[in-house]
């Protein structure tokens, strides 16, 4: 153990300090564009890898009918089910390891490509007015939508002025920095913003029908109009010869696709399933079919969801956190700020609605929380705190509804590792050894856990400091809010102690490959160390994850399985690898289902040490400060179980996701998921039931399957009253 790497933080006693060591804040390497390691690089040439071959073991019993092989466990990922299931499938490998019998993977039928429906869909007759919109109507529309976002700032000013802004440390502080765009998406959001305003003052000008707004604006390029200097990073990316030839991604995900470059790059827009469905075609919440506003999305909460214990017979918490691992590396949907990139606010600081001309600037989309509510009422809340998502410029180039932004770079490439954006990525690296930054912890004798590095956050962030009422000492000096690829690490305990071991294992690839590689450069030694791990990320994902999730008939029938050996030639270049807006603001969401309200710390013997209640631990990872607490979360995850995917949902995330410290409330996170979708305009319920080819429902008894109807029918009555025979809504 020797003085710390250079650009290391480190958090150590004050006498070490005293010894002539820097102290924070470390001044930042200056960026410069990561130089790739000696080109030119050749494509290896691509020979099928010989597999690995297990001899059949006498002892080992088939499983599920099957022949299986003694293999290493994890080659049975896919198998578990049955592999648990069935009696005596422990074997010992040649090697004296122990192992698991399974069968071969089973083979994949090729999936089919998906395609996103067309801006103009079908035969859509146009208005007389509408057909003949031209050019000029398009730039006195632009003219009007720059004139908004002016208004929009002195707004921002006004209510400045007013005092009207978000508090330190309450739960719309926290949720802004769940959700904080890096600068890059504020760039592109006030520009696809203009896009946007056009789109809605068009619509309103020529009283376009919502169905005909599709095919009346995306005839228009934004290069053939007076928007044609706005999203130009879009239409002038480009990707150099060297970069495309690179054995490494870039790592901003862009220059992935040989002729789309922007394909999966950050902050590009989410793609869709199905076509948008916003009130007025462009980016107005939908309304019900009937044309009055949806019932509000805490009554939605209050109504289907409940908190109930039930926990899962066979899956343990890992699950639930490699999942939101995964969300956190290919989406993150920031919000709209106010122009200097402050926090916007949406309801009043006693929880009650702003007056409209305080919201026109358009970034609110807020909860109506009814008077009666079960639990808010109390608090006197009739409003929740609720931000648009930011804009993405449309990758088409064209005029037309509100895409959304993901400020991620849209693949598995472990982007909350490494950052998004070249400049976070710099900011990350040691530039020595190919090593990520770490906090440096030293624990008794020579035992080293390193942590992230600290985040010097703004100082609406709230304190990154449990108070002493919940963890029972003064606050520490030393505890630091932590920094990854991601905005979100320290969100829990179990997703920052997940960061940590990723980071910690790219540190040690580095090392190893150092050993191995003694001329390789820095630069090679990161490029390498991170192209295995995102290697390894990838395959926990396609042989552990998703099977657990989907199974693997329906992994087998989508093509998703990973080969027994050698690999696949499925890539397709046609197929654009953006993440949906469905998935990212509707269905991944499906893992809040299986938090647990409190997490376990498990120390080496199994026994539970502690429990920690999320309320107090969101953005706090002060408990990870201590020696050998990392482990204990770790063995916690590898052995509490997750709750099941249900309509049962923990009140820390439904009546305390973040928590001000002593305010007895936070926000409800199932409340924010219906919103988001509409925020998103996705479509109804039923219109994805049609997709997925299970039928529409009409009456709520169709939803027998799914919702109680001796719980639900009589409140779906009570609190949907005028649709209460109608779910089409
Ligand atoms: C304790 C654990 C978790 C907490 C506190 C949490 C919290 C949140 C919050 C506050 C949001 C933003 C809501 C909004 O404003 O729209 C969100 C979004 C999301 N969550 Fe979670 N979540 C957790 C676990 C999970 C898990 C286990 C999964 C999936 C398996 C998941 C998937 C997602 C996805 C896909 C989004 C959308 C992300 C984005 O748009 O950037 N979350 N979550
Ligand atoms: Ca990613």
């Amino acid at each position: 153990y020797g003085p710390p790497r250079q650009h290391q933080y480190v958090v150590q006693d004050a006498a070490y300090y005293r010894r002539g060591y820097p102290q924070p804040p470390y001044p930042q390497p200056p960026y410069t564009q990561p130089p790739y390691p000696q080109p030119p690089y050749t494509q290896p040439p691509y020979t099928q890898p010989t597999a690995p071959t297990y001899e059949p073991v006498h002892y080992c019993p088939n499983v599920a009918g099957l022949e299986t092989r003694c293999r290493p466990t994890k080659d049975c990922a896919v198998w578990y089910d049955e592999t648990l299931a069935t009696p005596y499938t422990a074997c010992q490998l040649s090697d004296g390891n122990a192992g698991s019998c399974c069968p071969d993977i089973p083979s994949n039928t090729k999936g089919t490509p998906f395609k996103e429906p067309p801006a103009c869909q079908g035969e859509i007759q146009l208005d007389d007015h509408v057909g003949c919109l031209d050019v000029f109507s398009v730039n006195a529309a632009a003219d009007a939508g720059e004139l908004e976002l002016r208004l929009h700032k002195e707004t921002a000013k006004r209510l400045k002025d007013s005092d009207i802004v978000v508090q330190a440390a309450s739960p719309r502080a926290t949720h802004a920095r769940f959700s904080n765009p890096s600068d890059h998406a504020r760039v592109v959001n006030t520009e696809a913003f203009v896009g946007v305003h056009t789109a809605v003052v068009l619509v309103k000008r020529f009283k376009i029908k919502t169905e005909q707004v599709g095919c009346a604006l995306h005839k228009f390029k934004l290069t053939d109009t007076d928007l044609d200097k706005k999203c130009t990073s879009i239409s002038k990316a480009h990707c150099t010869e060297h970069q495309l030839n690179s054995p490494y991604r870039t790592i901003d995900g862009s220059c992935n696709n040989e002729r789309h470059f922007v394909w999966g790059r950050a902050a590009t827009q989410y793609h869709r399933m199905l076509a948008s469905d916003y009130a007025d075609g462009v980016w107005a919440p939908r309304t019900g079919k009937n044309g009055i506003e949806l019932p509000s999305a805490r009554l939605v909460s209050t109504t289907l969801v409940r908190d109930e214990d039930k926990p899962s017979e066979s899956t343990t918490i890992w699950f639930m956190q490699y999942g939101q691992f995964l969300d956190h590396d290919i989406v993150s949907t920031p919000e709209m700020t106010n122009e200097d990139g402050t926090p916007v606010t949406c309801c009043s600081e006693d929880g009650k609605h702003l007056e409209n001309e305080d919201r026109s600037h358009g970034k609110c989309l807020p909860i109506d929380v009814p008077t009666n509510d079960p639990f808010f009422a109390k608090f006197g809340r009739t409003c929740i705190q609720f931000v648009r998502a930011s804009l993405a410029c449309r990758t088409d180039h064209q005029l037309g509804h509100a895409t959304q932004l993901n400020d991620n770079t849209h693949f598995i490439d472990l982007s909350l590792v490494y950052g998004s954006n070249d400049k976070l990525a710099s900011e990350l690296r040691t530039r020595v050894n190919g090593e990520l930054n770490v906090t440096l912890k030293q624990g008794r004798g020579f035992h080293k856990f390193d942590l992230l590095p600290p985040n010097e956050g703004s100082p609406l962030h709230a304190p990154c400091t449990l108070p002493r009422e919940v963890s029972g000492v003064e606050p520490p000096s030393n505890v630091r809010c932590f920094k990854a690829g991601d905005g979100r690490p320290d969100v829990t305990p179990n997703m920052a102690t997940s960061q940590i071991i990723f980071l910690r294992e790219h540190n040690r690839l580095a090392k190893e490959l150092a050993q191995l590689n003694p001329s390789w450069d820095d630069e090679r030694l990161y490029q390498e160390a991170r192209r295995i791990l995102i290697a390894q990320a990838q395959h926990i994902t396609y042989n552990e994850w998703l099977p657990i999730l989907l199974g693997r008939s329906k992994m087998a029938q989508l093509g998703l399985l990973p080969l027994q050996s050698g690999f696949s030639t499925d890539y397709d270049d046609h197929l654009n690898p953006s993440i949906l807006s469905e998935f990212v603001a509707g269905a991944f969401r499906f893992g809040h289902s299986m938090v647990q309200g409190k997490a376990l710390m498990v120390n080496q013997q199994r026994s539970v040490e502690e429990d920690i209640q999320l309320r107090h631990h969101f953005f706090k990872p002060q408990t990870l400060y201590t020696p050998g607490n990392l482990d204990k979360y770790l063995i916690g995850l590898a052995t509490q179980p997750t709750q099941k995917v249900d309509l049962s949902f923990t009140k820390e995330l439904t009546e305390h996701l973040f928590e001000e410290t002593g305010m007895g409330f936070g926000l409800d996170l199932v409340a924010l998921n219906i919103q988001r979708g509409r925020d998103f305009g996705l479509g109804s319920y039923n219109d994805y039931r049609e997709l997925c080819g299970i039928g529409r429902v009409t009456i709520y008894d169709d939803l027998a399957d799914l919702i109680d109807p001796v719980v639900c029918n009589p409140c779906f009555q009570k609190n949907f009253g005028h649709q209460a025979t109608k779910p089409n809504t």
